[in-house]
């Protein structure tokens, strides 16, 4: 993994949401969002289609208002800014997009230039800017080159050249890279990293691909059905993913490797069998835990199945159970205990008893 930018300790955070919601008809698309984006990290924002990741960058930079919440810019409230008073807010958030969103009828320094020129910034200062920018993303001497004449990374490249151009104090990428092959993508990560590293600029990568988190945010937030279901460092994330969305992103369901006839009967309903995962380390030996929860807490239990999964890097065993109490008020002991022998005990529903 890279060293990744630390944090200025005590500086504001560049961005902050507090308990943003947004609706559609009755469909939220946001519920409650905390928030805090810190100057000179790379966060990675991820979550599946319809998790809500549009509606949060466009409450991000205004282009939505949120029913409730509260959206600081810089340590400015905006949600009562009007139009006129947003706009100097809005620059300072440089945006890339997935299709790069140029202009097909200007050239590439013509597409940089286009926000110092809508800023009025003199025709001189624009050329020694834009030359200085298309240096930065390496592509100096292409400036004349039309967007059709470039390959996609290339047109990403002039898409962060122009959004660096007002000099914005955050960089959201949305999906950026979701349009390139893995060698492009990989470069355009690096050159946002590099942008971070010489810059101090704060990037926010907004994706549905785990991979792009992985290679370069410091920092990993996980938005499922318009919540945070998991907020982290991104190694601590990913070596041990808490949350189950953020194991289905990985990959990994908790209900990996559970038989599907017991799988597909699971409930929330607590009564019948409660079915487990039991996380074991490589030389844990289940047993003696198994019958000393049996005769401690006089319960019937069943083996169900178990696998084998790597999670970052470390080889973890899992053991399904079917554990039976004698009565439901005895369940949080027996978690309980198998919690304390285990890496992880994780109840995963109940099913009823078999008709
Ligand atoms: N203008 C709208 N009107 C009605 N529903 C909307 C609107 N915008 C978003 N939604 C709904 O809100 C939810 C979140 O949508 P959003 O586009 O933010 O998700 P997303 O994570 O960006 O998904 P995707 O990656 O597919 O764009 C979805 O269920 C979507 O259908």
């Amino acid at each position: 993994m890279p060293d990744f930018p630390t944090t200025e300790a005590g500086a504001p955070p560049i961005l902050r949401l507090a308990n943003v919601s947004k609706r559609f008809g009755a469909h939220a698309a946001l519920a409650g969002v905390d928030l805090e984006i810190r100057r000179g990290e790379i966060l990675g924002i991820i979550g599946r289609s319809g998790a809500g990741k549009s509606t949060l960058i466009r409450c991000i930079n205004g282009l939505e208002r949120p029913d409730a919440g509260r959206v600081e810019v810089e340590g400015r409230a905006i949600e009562a800014l009007s139009d006129s008073q947003l706009r100097p807010v809005r620059r300072r958030i440089g945006m890339i997009f997935q299709h790069f969103n140029l202009l097909a009828n200007r050239t590439a320094a013509e597409n940089v230039a286009l926000p110092l020129k809508i800023a009025g910034t003199s025709r001189a200062e624009r050329e020694r800017r834009v030359a200085e920018l298309l240096d930065l993303v390496g592509l100096a001497g292409r400036g004349g080159q039309y967007p059709a004449q470039l390959s996609g990374g290339q047109k990403q490249r002039v898409g962060i050249a122009r959004a660096l151009a007002a000099d914005p104090a955050l960089l959201l990428s949305d999906e950026a890279t979701s349009a390139l092959d893995p060698e492009t993508t990989e470069q355009i990560l690096a050159l946002l990293a590099e942008i971070n590293r010489r810059l101090g600029l704060t990037i926010v990568l907004i994706t549905h691909e785990m991979d792009v988190v992985r290679r370069i945010a410091g920092r990993v937030v996980v938005l499922h059905a318009g919540a945070i279901a998991e907020e982290g460092p991104t190694g601590r994330v990913f070596a041990d993913p808490q949350a189950e969305a953020t194991r289905n992103l990985l990959g990994v369901s908790a209900a990996a490797g559970l038989p599907a006839a017991i799988r597909d009967r699971l409930q929330a309903d607590p009564s019948g069998e409660a079915i487990l995962r039991l996380d074991l380390g490589g030389a844990a030996a289940p047993m003696p835990i198994l019958s000393d929860v049996a005769i401690r807490h006089g319960v019937a239990i069943r083996i169900l199945g178990g696998a084998v999964d790597e999670i970052g890097g470390d080889t973890v065993g899992r053991l399904f159970l079917g554990v039976t109490p004698r009565a439901s008020a005895d369940l949080p002991a027996i978690l309980d205990q198998l919690a304390a022998a285990t890496l992880r005990t994780e109840l995963l529903g109940h099913v009823s008893p078999a008709r």
